[in-house]
């Protein structure tokens, strides 16, 4: 393969933000048709910056770009979808009242021959679906169709308009297993028809199976690429995070295991158009994790929110430590010792225009003010310390949070309730996006607080690190809990089986 030329070759790239940050440190890229490449490093390595100067939404400090033999800089992603190569995000950009005939052919400037009106995009959206195995319904309406099917649409509307580069950023991290299966089968077909594709991902055994070849960044620095059949797991994990990881969980007989937090039939507010969901009861207990495993839109987030108060309970009650915080705020439940980690960190999570030292403060400015002023070096103190303990990386703490990478955005998001010692600490996702050295420290920390007798609901689509980290687990399936399990009784088939809305007392323990 290595004999002809590749499809697009990127070298010397560099970019810089401002004076401070690095992110791309003369780097060299190499693609050919027909194959898969693995892009992998720690958060904040530089991967996103590396793909959205291929994108066409950065502009290289220096460097060069050949695509197609063309030497080239893309002004804009249109410019770069207009040359065959597309990208993927983690938020789809579909419009969600119309059909995928219809977003297809909205904002296409440049339609693909023969595409030109509903009917002609209809037979075409039929042909490359079927080539592909995408089993996209072109008149099917966006709203009506599940994650994975959305993540079809996109791929089907880069194809559509002939892209022969895919880029796919973490694209399993919303995906069912079931549903990964399927797009590891769309990405096969499309590397068996010549495509090539850039996987950015941090899953290590996703790596494995689906890609040809693996290109590690460090620091900006692409430190190496090894052909995936000649490499091990541990192997990228030592390129990557430069040594071995721990995954084992320290688990001791936590300080106390009093009742924490107790829902009594509450009744969550149903999602517009949806049909309200049974009420829930559960109680937490200090020093114990009760992991909600399920499929992401299940009603993990409503219950939560619920318990945060962002939600109104309809009916029912929640006490803590024997209070009624039902009808407290969400300030009043967060004084009252209540953590919460949102699964969507630039949304609710952080506040992206406000600085890390702002972000660490945030809804807790009170205990960072002496004598009615707001002390900064106390604030500053607290920021360097979530900095350092959850290895937040940044040039310093008075870096917007919205140019923080992705993952550690989100450890930042995370060290900031941890810091606070919260009785209760709510977690959704703890670690999606995360890379496998900050997972070990996230699920340390996560341990940590349960050993010092906080009581943690954490919702995982993660099955292993429900098992790995929690005590008693949760399945909910359309807004519902269907059963909870002691872990040493938990197996994937049962929790697979309940995922899929079995009750417990359906399936045999
Ligand atoms: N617009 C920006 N302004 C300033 N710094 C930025 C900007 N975008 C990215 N950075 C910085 O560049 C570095 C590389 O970030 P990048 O998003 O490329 O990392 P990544 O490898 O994709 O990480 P992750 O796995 O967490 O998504 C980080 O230190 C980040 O803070």
């Amino acid at each position: 393969m290595t004999d002809i030329a590749p499809l697009l070759r990127m070298q010397k790239i560099t970019k810089r933000f401002g004076a401070s940050v690095l992110a791309n440190d003369c780097i060299d890229f190499d693609l050919h048709a027909g194959e898969v490449v693995a892009l992998l490093g720690e958060n904040g390595a530089g991967k996103s910056t590396l793909m959205n100067i291929l994108y066409g939404l950065y502009e290289p400090t220096e460097g060069t770009i050949e695509f197609d033999g063309i030497e080239t800089t893309f002004r804009d992603p249109a410019q770069a979808i207009e040359h065959g190569i597309g990208m993927i995000h983690q938020e789809f950009m579909l419009v969600e009242p119309f059909t995928v005939a219809e977003n297809l052919l909205m904002g296409t400037t440049t339609l693909p021959e023969g595409a030109g009106n509903l009917n002609a995009a209809r037979r075409l959206i039929r042909e490359i679906s079927a080539d592909y195995g995408l089993q996209v319904d072109p008149d099917a309406r966006i709203e009506d169709l599940a994650v994975g099917q959305r993540q079809r649409v996109e791929i089907l509307k880069l194809l559509f308009r002939h892209a022969k580069l895919l880029i796919l950023d973490e694209p399993t991290a919303v995906l069912t297993p079931q549903e990964t299966d399927a797009l590891f089968e769309v990405l096969n077909r499309l590397r068996s028809n010549g495509h090539a594709i850039v996987i950015v991902t941090h899953k290590m055994h996703e790596v494995m199976a689906i890609s040809d070849r693996v290109a590690v960044m460090r620091s900006g620095q692409m430190v190496a690429t090894v052909k995936t059949s000649e490499s091990t797991e541990a192997e990228l994990v030592r390129l990557m995070v430069g040594r071995d990881l721990d995954m084992s969980v320290d688990r001791t007989e936590p300080k106390q295991r009093k009742r924490a937090l107790e829902l009594v039939q509450v009744q969550v507010e149903a999602r517009e158009g949806a049909k309200a969901t049974p009420p829930a009861t559960l109680t937490l207990r200090h020093g114990e994790v009760l992991g909600i495993a399920g499929v992401d839109g299940n009603g993990q987030t409503e219950l939560i929110e619920t318990i945060f108060g962002l939600k109104d309970a309809v009916s029912g009650s929640i006490t803590l430590e024997g209070r009624d915080i039902t009808a407290l705020s969400t300030a009043e439940r967060r004084a009252a010792g209540i953590g919460y980690v949102p699964p969507d960190r630039r949304g609710v999570g952080a506040l992206v225009t406000l600085s890390i030292e702002d972000n660490v403060i945030l809804g807790a400015s009170k205990d960072f003010t002496q004598f009615g002023l707001l002390n900064r070096s106390l604030a500053r103190v607290a920021a360097d310390d979530v900095i350092s303990r959850f290895g937040v990386k940044t040039p310093d703490a008075d870096f917007a949070s919205g140019n923080l990478s992705g993952g550690n955005l989100q450890k930042l998001v995370l060290g900031r309730e941890v810091s606070r010692d919260p009785k209760v600490l709510l977690i959704e996702q703890p670690t999606r996006g995360l890379d496998v050295g900050a997972i070990e420290l996230v699920w340390g920390e996560i341990i940590e607080q349960r050993n010092q007798g906080a009581a943690v609901l954490m919702a995982s689509t993660e099955l292993e690190e429900i098992l790995a980290l929690s005590d008693r687990i949760a399945v909910m399936f359309e807004g519902e809990i269907m059963g909870v399990i002691p872990r040493d009784k938990a197996t994937t088939a049962l929790l697979g089986a309940m995922m899929a809305g079995r009750r417990l007392e359906e399936v045999a323990l």
